[in-house]
């Protein structure tokens, strides 16, 4: 997956929605684009198949959390749609986190690369107080970021999914190598529409603090023009990315 390029969250309710924001982009275009629960209910691996076809690099955002065996074998299913990214929740824990890899490569056909394998850490809709008050953490927000982080790097997988304000410490203690996809993007001018999401920082923010991957949804989709929005991300994700790089 190009990570100059932010992957664009296709969260539509009709297939109608998503062919006309797809048909606003140049034919030819290869996007790192996003596929959650929200299009794969709606038309699932056929619709998967056909983003492939065009030549998108995908994300398949099911957010597995299950028993082992089921998660095993569903990776093992996924693995044949030819996706970039796939994840599931550090909260599974080892058995599950590896159990998902072995389901990965079991499915991967011959001669091609398994998908990128991250665990969601703590969504980024979760707030310090949800931590403490639902899930009776006795940790802080960061400390349980960072706890399933290095859980997730011990399991043999890829990397985590986090919000940008976490991507920093986790490159430090886990190595450049280990993956951080960072949603929970908002732009300087929309900071204010944070939506559901609690943990956020602009592009060049979530770029100047170690952040591998962005994944933006609504201010692209919602945009009154989603390229101009696109390429808006798209040019300050790879300055500051260029910069972090000097
Ligand atoms: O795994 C994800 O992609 C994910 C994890 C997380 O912690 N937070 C999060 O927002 N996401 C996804 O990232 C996208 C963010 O969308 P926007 O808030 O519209 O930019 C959504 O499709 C979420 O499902």
């Amino acid at each position: 997956m190009n990570q100059q390029l932010p992957i664009i969250a296709l969260d539509f309710g009709t297939m109608e929605e998503l062919q006309a924001f797809l048909e606003l982009f140049p034919k030819g275009e290869t996007l790192n684009l996003k596929v959650g629960m929200e299009m794969f209910y709606l038309n699932g691996p056929e619709l998967v198949r056909e983003l492939v076809a065009a030549g998108h690099q995908i994300f398949l955002d099911l957010k597995l959390h299950d028993i082992p065996n089921t998660v095993k074998r569903s990776m093992t299913i996924l693995a044949q749609l030819g996706v970039a990214m796939v994840n599931v929740h550090a909260a599974g824990g080892t058995p599950m986190l590896q159990a998902a890899r072995e389901g990965l490569l079991a499915g991967t056909p011959a001669g091609a690369q398994p998908p990128l394998l991250i665990a969601v850490t703590q969504l980024t809709s979760t707030t310090e107080a949800l931590v403490a008050q639902e899930q009776l953490s006795r940790v802080n927000l960061a400390d349980s970021v960072a706890h399933y982080a290095q859980v997730t790097a011990e399991a043999g997988l890829d990397g985590v999914v986090c919000s940008p304000l976490e991507a920093g410490d986790i490159k430090s203690a886990l190595g450049r190598e280990f993956l951080t996809v960072t949603p929970g993007i908002r732009l300087a001018s929309n900071d204010v529409q944070a939506d559901d999401q609690h943990r956020i920082a602009t592009p060049a923010r979530a770029a100047a603090l170690g952040s591998d991957f962005i994944v933006v949804g609504r201010p692209i989709t919602l945009a009154a023009d989603p390229v101009a929005a696109y390429r808006q991300i798209s040019a300050e994700w790879q300055a500051a990315k260029a910069q972090t790089q000097a």
